[in-house]
């Protein structure tokens, strides 16, 4: 096990305080059943990330539990042994550096569409606001390596949606930080509700490219209060 370099202290500290935290939101949201779903952060100005530990209750995390491993997923600091994804979240932050964040889960909705292997077509404003683009279906891939964190980047990278739908397993999404990949994950399930539901009725109509453009360039850089997290 590698040691944690003393000027990230501080922002480890912080950052197991607001991983362990954020995790309630999975379950707030209804986005995870029992320990299927993880989040982790970059350490800013650090080759670190922070994520939970593999199969710990939620209502059971505490920062001290929280595990610090390097970019290859290399345990640095912590008694516990981290997420099964660490390895794709690994990968992410390896190969998109503007990525503070990583979440999984396997909400029912979005991981029905993955399930199809069907992109969630963008026909919502919504989907326009956050996704700017359908939410798109990466590679089967077998957890255990850097398979489903390639997988991810491959189909992310170069695309405006910050969630990908994995063929056959789950919701993975990326943001600035970990807060918002977790919004990324509260939106993707709920536009995959709405819009199966919508498709149970008949087909939903397309949204036009340059009002989807509108609507995606409004909300990343108007909407919501000056200065403040969206
Ligand atoms: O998809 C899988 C396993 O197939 C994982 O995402 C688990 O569901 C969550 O694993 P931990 O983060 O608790 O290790």
């Amino acid at each position: 096990m590698g040691t944690l370099p003393a000027s990230a202290e501080e922002a480890v500290a912080r950052l197991r305080r607001e991983v362990g935290d954020i995790h309630q939101e999975l379950v707030r949201y209804r986005l995870v059943v029992w320990t299927a779903g993880n989040v982790s952060a970059r350490v800013p100005g650090h080759d670190l990330l922070v994520i939970k530990p593999s199969g710990v209750p939620y209502e059971e995390l505490s920062p001290r539990d929280m595990i610090v491993c390097d970019l290859d997923g290399t345990v640095v600091d912590g008694e516990l042994s981290p997420s099964s994804d660490t390895a794709a979240h690994a990968y992410v932050y390896r190969h998109m550096p503007h990525v503070g964040g990583v979440v999984h889960t396997h909400s029912t909705y979005a991981s029905a569409w993955a399930a199809r292997g069907e992109a969630v077509p963008c026909v919502l404003t919504a989907m326009a606001d956050e996704f700017g683009a359908e939410i798109p279906v990466g590679p089967f891939a077998l957890i255990g390596d850097d398979s489903i964190g390639r997988g991810i980047v491959e189909t992310l990278s170069g695309h405006r949606s910050p969630a990908v739908l994995m063929r056959s397993h789950g919701v993975f999404t990326i943001g600035k930080d970990a807060r918002a990949a977790v919004k990324a994950a509260v939106m993707c399930e709920d536009v995959a509700r709405t819009v199966h539901i919508a498709r149970q009725l008949g087909e939903p109509r397309p949204l036009a490219q340059a009002d989807v453009d509108r609507l995606h360039d409004r909300y990343q850089n108007v909407y919501g209060q000056p200065g403040a997290a969206r």
